[in-house]
């Protein structure tokens, strides 16, 4: 199967602040803001009117001041949409780490999108994610995921989007998020399956920070990576939800150090403590670990 969880450089994806690129403010303070990636929007946070402006802030931001130490994803409008092709055109001179594709409906999609980037002798660490915010797209969620294998393997992360997926289906907002929950932990079962990210959707309410926090502590609990922001405000509290405690990195630490000892060195299963540690737990706490030390380079260069 292929799966990039090994060689990708930074998969730190508890916040993923969205900026509209027609803001040229906002897109300077991105710099100070202590979020794992920024996704440049291109597309519903833009006025149709704005598109090319919006495209030419992005060609002078990651010309003369590209982000540091995070990832930057840019966010285009729809394939078959009237800005598409200007948008990855933009997409290729700027070369971020990824281009995310909106309202993503099925497989189709990401494989024409390989194949432009392909065309375009795009780098292959230039990756794709897809928002999964139409009916279509959680019905198809699967194969889409799939398509990843095929579509050059630059299939690497969905996002989820419930402010389109509401609109299309119909269902409330309401805090618990009761009846989107089924359509969520679909988008998470396909992107596991086939070695993708899952990233939950915005939360609007950007002053209500303790429902924002509920709504952080769900996604984490259904499984998601992090979670897509709107304001600066929201960062730290995905941070925390999305991160990791000190106990559990104390634990991942011990786990590492218990498969260490070489009278381990043959054994699959060992007893910590009264409690039963497998390999399994030793490749999770290995990725825990490559975070942490992610977090703490981070935080020396963001100081
Ligand atoms: C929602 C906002 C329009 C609110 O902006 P504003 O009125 O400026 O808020 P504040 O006065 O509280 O801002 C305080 C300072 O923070 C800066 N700021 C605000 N937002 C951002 C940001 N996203 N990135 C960086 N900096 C930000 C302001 O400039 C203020 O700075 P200063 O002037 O120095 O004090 C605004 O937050 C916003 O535009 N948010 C992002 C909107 C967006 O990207 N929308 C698209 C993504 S949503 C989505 O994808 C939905 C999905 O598709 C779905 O279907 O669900
Ligand atoms: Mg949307």
């Amino acid at each position: 199967m292929v799966s990039f969880a090994d060689d990708h450089p930074s998969r730190l994806r508890r916040s993923i602040l969205s900026v509209p690129a027609i803001n040229v403010r906002a897109l300077e303070k991105t710099h100070g803001l202590a979020c794992d990636a920024v996704i440049f929007d291109l597309e519903d946070s833009v006025f149709p009117d704005k598109k090319a402006e919006a495209r030419d802030n992005l060609r002078r931001f990651f010309t003369e001041t590209p982000l540091v130490g995070r990832e930057a994803v840019i966010r285009v409008n729809e394939i078959g949409s009237d800005y598409f092709a200007e948008d990855m055109a933009a997409v290729i001179e700027c070369r971020p780490d990824a281009v995310l594709l909106p309202k993503v409906d099925g497989p189709d999609v990401v494989r024409a999108v390989a194949d432009l980037l392909a065309e375009a002798d795009a780098s292959e660490s230039l990756r794709i994610w897809a928002m999964i915010e139409t009916p279509l797209g959680v019905l198809n969620a699967a194969q889409i995921a799939a398509s990843g294998r095929t579509a050059g393997g630059r299939l690497d992360s969905f996002v989820v989007g419930l402010n389109d997926l509401r609109k299309a289906t119909g269902v409330v907002p309401e805090p618990g998020r009761t009846y989107l929950v089924p359509f969520l932990m679909q988008v998470i079962l396909a992107a596991r399956a086939y070695g993708l990210d899952a990233i939950d959707s915005v939360s609007n309410d950007f002053r209500d920070l303790e429902v924002f926090g509920r709504e952080c502590l769900q996604g984490r609990s259904m499984g998601f990576d992090g979670k897509m922001l709107i304001h600066p405000a929201q960062i730290e509290g995905a941070n925390r939800h999305f991160g990791f405690s000190p106990e559990a990195v104390a634990e991942a630490r011990m786990i590492v150090s218990a498969f260490a000892d070489p009278a381990t060195a043959a054994l699959n299963v060992i007893n910590v403590d009264g409690r039963m540690i497998e390999r399994l737990h030793l490749d999770e706490a290995e990725k825990l670990l490559a975070k942490i030390a992610i977090i703490e380079q981070r935080e020396g260069k963001l100081s």
